[in-house]
């Protein structure tokens, strides 16, 4: 068998992206998708995403993580996907797409940036050391000093498979404040099971604990992550976060083919 794909990264978190609108691709094949995402033996990425028709929207988003599992929402990935639709010829430069935690509406701007609009938040735990929220997928959000010298695969491998997160785990954030409205972020991200090079529902569940916590007063954040720039702006409303939008690159790589 054989396959076409394109591959994109947002901020270096990078995908396999596969239009699967006639519904070809072996969805149920988990060792298929963690080999084409093996950086040795297949094509290599933190995920894959299907891009599948759906009666009610532009196009439906389907994730999976480098482990072969389909999981929950990907914030880069999601924006990648809606620069692939407009390379598609699906859409222009708006949509609305559905993905496993409901719909999301985005712009692509002229400089090629891609703005997603996130869930909206009303759940964040407070603990001793850390914030939990879910913002499309699960975060842990602990604040560090010295965030450049750490062993984020081993830090995050112990508090992702550690209580209270077991085998269902969560993604793990550490975040190191930079100025008022700017926040260096570094992420273990749950079924890749390694530090990725950024994570959209990541930065985005930084960008809303440093606001809930009074760590900035702003409404717009800078996430600084090793694999670039985004920016997280939302509408505190009493203790919900609404209108909350992840903005950032989303660049075509190569287009190619793949048989096994
Ligand atoms: N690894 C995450 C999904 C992808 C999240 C990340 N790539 C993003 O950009 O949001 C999880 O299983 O919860």
């Amino acid at each position: 068998m054989s396959l076409l794909f394109y591959k994109y990264q947002g901020t270096g978190n990078d995908f396999v992206m596969i239009d699967n609108r006639t519904l070809f691709f072996p969805k149920e094949d988990v060792e298929l998708v963690a080999k084409l995402c093996d950086r040795r033996f297949g094509i290599g990425a933190d995920g894959l995403i299907l891009l599948e028709n759906d009666p009610g929207y532009d196009f439906k988003m389907v994730y999976f993580n480098a482990d072969g599992n389909q999981s929950s929402m990907c914030g880069n990935g999601g924006r990648c996907l809606v620069a692939f639709a407009q390379q598609l010829g699906i859409i222009t430069d708006k949509t609305t797409f559905i993905a496993t935690d409901g719909e999301h509406h985005a712009t692509i701007h002229e400089d090629g940036n891609v703005s997603l609009q996130m869930l909206d938040v009303s759940k964040i735990e407070t603990h001793k050391s850390h914030w939990f929220l879910n913002t499309g997928s699960p975060h842990h959000v602990e604040m560090v000093s010295g965030i450049g010298a750490m062993n984020v695969k081993e830090t995050g491998a112990s508090i992702r498979y550690g209580a209270p997160y077991f085998k269902e785990g969560s993604n793990v954030n550490f975040v190191e404040k930079k100025d008022t409205s700017t926040f260096t972020v570094r992420t273990y991200e749950r079924g890749v099971e390694d530090e990725t090079y950024s994570c959209g529902t990541g930065v985005t569940a930084v960008a809303i604990a440093m606001n809930y916590s009074k760590q900035t007063p702003s409404n717009e954040v800078v996430l600084e992550t090793p694999g670039g720039v985004l920016k997280v702006r939302f509408n505190p409303l009493d203790d919900r976060y609404t209108d909350v939008w992840l903005t950032g690159p989303a660049t075509f790589v190569y287009k190619g083919e793949i048989s096994w």
